[in-house]
């Protein structure tokens, strides 16, 4: 029964729609479209009057991250073409493919929000369609493969698919430059948008662009964050509130790194070091708690990287900066207390996290303004 505000014994009709009549349904005027020829012949109409396509390709569970990614395209572009798919190519064999959250019906009301909004905005451009393949539609030759040896079609970038991300998800970026390069084949966009926070998934894309002299321009937009900073991901709903406190960790490692920088270290050694020792103090400190209390942890990688190629620095130039990224792998609770907050699946399965900060001498100083 829904709650009614009542004034002076009687139900306040103002408050009270649900009972006479329902909310209007949001009436987004974007198109679905879940085949290719579809899609085709809309964005050939779109070539006709010289429209400029704008497309964010995302694996749904959308967040505010994505709705950043499409508000900036739908402010440099007429249309904005929105993928949602989650591609199983870019899944090993042991990863979360199947647990991978799907929210089709929260993810179309916020895009039907998010068309409203821009409307009331009246931005350059409006969300025009969706794309909702499924697999049989993305990979119609062979059923996809999972395997590191595994047959079908495949774009490869060697070697950048194979370091950081890549060194722990051995088929991560193949999968990913595979269904990107179908995507854009279909969509065929005047921009592509990806956001930041994936930085080595930005430069596997790019490099693919140009190498494949594919007719697209990449923008990278800024990583969204929440409140206390942790980078928005559609994976953190895995998080319950005691991994979720943990889990700022890696940002912070970063901060530490992007401190010593502004102090004057330029070596690996001390920039590296600074992370480490942030991580490992943590990771001590949870290791030391009783199963019932801890969030434990893996290091992965901390990667201070040069910001064109992405290849390891030893010692980074003032002038030129670099990227440091990290990811860490939380682990399943051990014993869940009663009543403790839990993450969706209990908390019971491994989350891998991932972040990167641009270290340059503007932003360190900025940082320490704030
Ligand atoms: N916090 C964020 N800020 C900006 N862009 C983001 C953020 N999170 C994801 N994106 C971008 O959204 C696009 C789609 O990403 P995806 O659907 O995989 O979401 P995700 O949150 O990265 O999910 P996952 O938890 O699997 O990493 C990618 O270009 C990704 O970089
Ligand atoms: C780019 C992408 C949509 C390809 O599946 C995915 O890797 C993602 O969501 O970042
Ligand atoms: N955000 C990148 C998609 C993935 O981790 O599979």
């Amino acid at each position: 029964m829904p709650r009614l505000r009542m004034i002076k014994g009687v139900p306040s009709l103002r408050l009270r729609p649900y009972l006479s009549s329902p909310p209007e349904p949001l009436k987004p005027s974007f198109r679905i479209f879940k085949t290719v020829p579809l899609l085709r012949n809309d964005r050939y109409e779109a070539l006709v009057q010289r429209q400029v396509v704008g497309f964010v390709p995302t694996m749904g569970a959308l967040h505010e991250g994505h709705l950043a990614l499409i508000r900036q395209a739908a402010r440099e572009t007429d249309q904005v073409y929105v993928s949602i798919y989650v591609n199983p190519t870019q899944f090993g064999v042991n990863e979360d493919l199947s647990s991978y959250p799907q929210t089709w019906p929260t993810d179309y009301q916020k895009l039907a929000t998010m068309e409203q909004e821009l409307s009331r905005e009246n931005t350059r451009g409006r969300i025009h369609a969706i794309f909702l393949p499924n697999t049989t539609t993305m990979y119609p030759g062979l059923p996809p493969s999972s395997e590191i040896e595994g047959d079908g079609s495949f774009v490869t970038i060697t070697p950048l698919a194979k370091k950081l991300e890549g060194a722990s998800r051995p088929v991560f970026f193949r999968g990913v430059a595979t269904v990107v390069m179908k995507m854009l084949n279909i969509v065929q966009p005047e921009k592509i948008y990806f956001g930041q926070k994936d930085v080595q998934q930005t430069f596997v894309v790019k490099r693919m662009v140009r190498d494949f002299h594919l007719n697209t321009k990449v923008i990278v937009a800024p990583t969204v964050r929440e409140d206390d900073g942790l980078a928005m991901s559609s994976r953190n709903v895995y998080l319950g509130a005691r991994r979720r406190r943990v889990a700022l960790v890696l940002l912070n490692a970063l901060k530490a790194v992007q401190e010593v920088f502004a102090r004057g270290a330029r070596k690996r050694v001390y920039l590296h070091k600074a992370a480490m020792e942030v991580l490992t103090k943590v990771q001590k400190q949870q290791q030391a708690l009783p199963a019932s209390q801890r969030a434990r942890f893996e290091i992965d990688y901390i990667s201070i990287a040069d910001t064109e190629t992405l290849d390891e620095l030893e010692e980074v130039a003032s002038e030129h900066g670099a990227i440091v990224s990290g990811a860490i792998k939380m682990l399943p609770i051990e014993e869940p207390r009663p009543g403790e907050e839990l993450g969706i699946g209990g908390d019971a399965s491994a989350v891998r996290l991932i972040d990167n900060i641009r270290l340059d001498l503007l932003s360190a100083k900025l940082d320490f303004l704030t």
